[in-house]
């Protein structure tokens, strides 16, 4: 059994992780970290563990969980880990970090778009971008630090991926447009994000400056071979749960439905978590909830000579705590699936 500890398992995404790692048949959580409920029981924070879960939950003291477990997940704001990881940490266990403290590579980029320093950026080169379609080859029992990457990020790389790298689309044209449930936020109480505000309502929100553009940006930007600028719009929407990204950019030349499809399924007819749908069928955010799932698909407009792609994800499961447990299978040579047959649910 692979020994976990969560660090944040009081969060969202900390206790969509608990969710998915009690019906994985290989690992077992020794650590429920918080920093506001310590002794608490965990399963009196979220009722749906009730019976399910029989534990409190410790504290973030990552030296003393290093000791303890093969595996940390930190679910915690960003610049937590940055702040606490030890080259001792590392060697005596793995982490997946679900925050963006290693996501990005060029620090001042970072310093920049989330307005802190960066409290230890000699980790940054040796993590891993834990995008496993695109890096699972650079993710193997060695690897001892992953960057989870998150759901906005997850969702608008994923659509775009295969016509940037085949160079299909003209990169400096991409517009991405993005809506999010609120889970996305977190649990933490913040106004713009209380029920009025955010019911019956939908509002645009860091416009040209979130910080998942830099993050778009880079990690695109590798699949172009070149430096990419682009419009990253996201939107907060009343659901609790869900991504959906709308993606517009010009074509480099004139192209069929059955050729983009045929790079979409060159791409990802093996890749169990991203399904291409058929054609006319645009991803819907109901038709993933709960699960591992990506769902894309595109439209050409031959009116603009712009191709319109789309994206859809739960941003809890293949956006955090579902693609850091396939980041975990891949660290420790399970099948990368395991524990992650999620059907959706609906309604
Ligand atoms: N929500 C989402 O859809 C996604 C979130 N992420 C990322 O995952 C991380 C967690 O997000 P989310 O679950 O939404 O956030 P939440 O606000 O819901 O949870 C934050 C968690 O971090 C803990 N925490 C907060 N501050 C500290 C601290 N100083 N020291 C130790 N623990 C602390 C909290 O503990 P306590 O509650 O006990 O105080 C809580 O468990 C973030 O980096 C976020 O960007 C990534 C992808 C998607
Ligand atoms: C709705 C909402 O507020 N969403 C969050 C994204 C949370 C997230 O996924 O952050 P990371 O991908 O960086 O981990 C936001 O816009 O900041």
């Amino acid at each position: 059994m692979i020994k976990v500890g969560i660090i944040g398992a009081t969060g969202y995404a900390g206790a969509e992780l608990v969710r998915l790692l009690l019906n994985h048949p290989q690992a077992e959580i020794k650590w429920y970290g918080s920093r506001s409920y310590i002794d608490q029981n965990f399963a009196d924070i979220y009722r749906n563990f009730f019976e399910l879960v029989d534990a409190s939950c410790m504290d973030d003291n990552m030296e003393a969980l290093a000791d303890q477990v093969d595996v940390i997940f930190t679910a915690t704001p960003q610049g937590y880990l940055a702040g606490v990881l030890t080259e001792e940490i590392l060697q005596k266990t793995k982490i997946v970090d679900l925050s963006a403290d290693y996501r990005i590579k060029d620090v001042s980029v970072y310093e920049k778009w989330y307005g802190i320093t960066h409290k230890s950026p000699q980790f940054i080169q040796e993590a891993v971008y834990g995008l496993c379609e695109i890096n699972r080859n650079l993710i193997n029992e060695q690897t001892r630090l992953i960057a989870n990457p998150g759901c906005y990020t997850t969702c608008s790389i994923l659509t775009a991926y295969p016509l940037v790298k085949e160079g299909l689309i003209d990169p400096s044209t991409l517009i991405v447009d993005a809506k999010s449930g609120t889970s996305g936020a977190g649990r933490g109480a913040k106004t713009p994000n209380l029920f009025c505000e955010v019911n019956e309502n939908i509002k645009a929100y860091g416009v040209t400056s979130h910080r998942h553009t830099p993050e778009i940006e880079e990690q695109l930007g590798y699949a172009a071979g070149h430096e990419m600028t682009i419009n990253f719009t996201p939107h907060l929407v009343p659901m609790n749960r869900g991504i959906l990204v709308t993606e517009y950019a010009s074509l480099m030349k004139k192209v069929t439905y059955e050729e983009v499809k045929a790079v979409y399924d060159r791409y990802y007819k093996d890749e169990k978590f991203v399904r291409v749908l058929p054609q006319g069928v645009c991803p819907e955010t109901k038709w993933v909830e709960g699960s591992n799932y990506v769902d894309v698909n595109f439209v050409i407009d031959e009116r603009t000579n712009r191709i319109v792609m789309m994206g859809a994800l739960d941003n809890l499961v293949k956006g955090a705590a579902g693609q850091a447990v396939q980041n975990m299978n891949l660290l420790f040579g399970l099948e990368e699936a395991t524990g992650l047959n999620l059907v959706p649910c609906f309604p």
